[in-house]
């Protein structure tokens, strides 16, 4: 049996692969055609959201039997046509929700007590108390849109907090002991602070938008560790001039990689307007991406593959 990886992952996937008998091939360069040149030789394939499997991958895909995601998200798996052609597919969002539930929960905190201001202030020799006055989460209520995986982490990390948290979601009957499901009218009735969850669908592309912000009967806080084309950047910015948007944590952009770096350097408008707010904290994608998150989403995929496939 041999199994193709396309992103490196932590050490220990290798290693158990071999024990599990398999010959680990890795071609982290490849262009995409290359590797399809070559795929009907893997009964496996072990990827990141880099690498895009579609209809025409599959198709040359003759003798895979298996897909590793390490990750949660399954945005870049045509997951529909997988399922037809009986490939079995793992994914990790087990690895990967602790972190992202602290990395949100960090974000938020560090915005409503200006820390990122208030660091980069300090360091350049300002100390200014009154400019760097916080607001606290203690009563606010917390708006979770998508309650799956990690919008469970992020509330879980929120229950020592005095906070009253609800979520929305398309799917019903998800909310728990920690957040209460709510109808999209007292979602934006209610949130302090909405963060987004979801995964990206044609439903979910450009969901937060100047309508959807602008419904909110209360200024809020805005968080997104979901993915970037989400949100229309253009819309969030002006819903940040406008203050209808109180700050924004990101750490998925509409841009990311390759593309980041042309409209970093390109610099339009709207994305000028983020690196310069003082009440918007970005980081590039990282929230999923810790040093224990690495191996244990390389170990939960390992562990899925052993017990469905071998
Ligand atoms: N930044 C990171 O490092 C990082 C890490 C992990 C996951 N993610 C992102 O988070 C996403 C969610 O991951 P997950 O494991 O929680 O997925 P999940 O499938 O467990 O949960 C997603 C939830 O969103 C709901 N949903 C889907 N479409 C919706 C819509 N239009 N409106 C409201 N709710 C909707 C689903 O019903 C589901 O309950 C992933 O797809 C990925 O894009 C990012
Ligand atoms: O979906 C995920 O798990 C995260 O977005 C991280 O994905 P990546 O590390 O494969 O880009």
């Amino acid at each position: 049996m041999k199994v193709l990886h396309l992103d490196t992952n932590h050490p220990l996937l290798i290693e158990q692969f071999a024990e599990l008998g398999f010959q680990n091939d890795e071609d982290y360069t490849s262009s995409k055609d290359d590797i399809e040149k070559k795929i009907h030789l893997y009964d496996g394939v072990i990827i990141r959201s880099r690498f895009t499997i579609d209809q025409q991958f599959l198709d040359k895909a003759t003798n895979l039997k298996f897909i590793g995601r390490v990750g949660a998200g399954l945005e870049n798996i045509d997951t529909r046509y997988a399922k037809q052609k009986d490939i079995f597919l793992a994914s990790a969002p087990e690895g990967n929700r602790n972190a992202v539930g602290e990395h949100t929960l960090g974000m938020l905190l560090s915005l409503m007590n200006k820390m990122t201001k208030a660091n980069r202030e300090v360091k350049k020799g300002k100390w200014d108390r009154e400019g760097n006055r916080g607001v606290e989460l203690n009563g606010k209520t917390v708006g979770i849109i998508g309650y799956g995986n990690m919008g469970k982490a992020f509330a879980e990390k929120l229950s020592g907090f005095d906070v009253d948290i609800i979520c929305y979601d398309i799917v019903g009957g998800v909310g728990d002991d920690n957040a209460r499901q709510v109808g999209i009218m007292e979602f934006k009735q209610k949130s302090d602070v909405v963060s987004l969850h979801v995964p990206q669908t044609e439903k979910t592309i450009g969901m937060v938008n100047s309508g959807f912000i602008n419904e909110f009967h209360k200024p809020f806080w805005f968080l997104n560790t979901a993915r970037g084309k989400c949100v229309i950047t253009h819309d969030l910015v002006n819903g940040l001039k406008s203050e209808k948007i109180l700050g924004a944590g990101l750490d998925v952009l509409e841009y990311e990689k390759k593309s980041f770096e042309n409209m970093f350097a390109q610099k339009p408008k709207a994305f000028k307007y983020l690196r310069k707010a003082k009440n918007v904290l970005l980081t590039p994608h990282v929230a999923g991406w810790t040093t224990e998150s690495k191996e244990k989403l390389a170990q939960t995929i390992v562990d899925k593959i052993k017990a469905g496939f071998c």
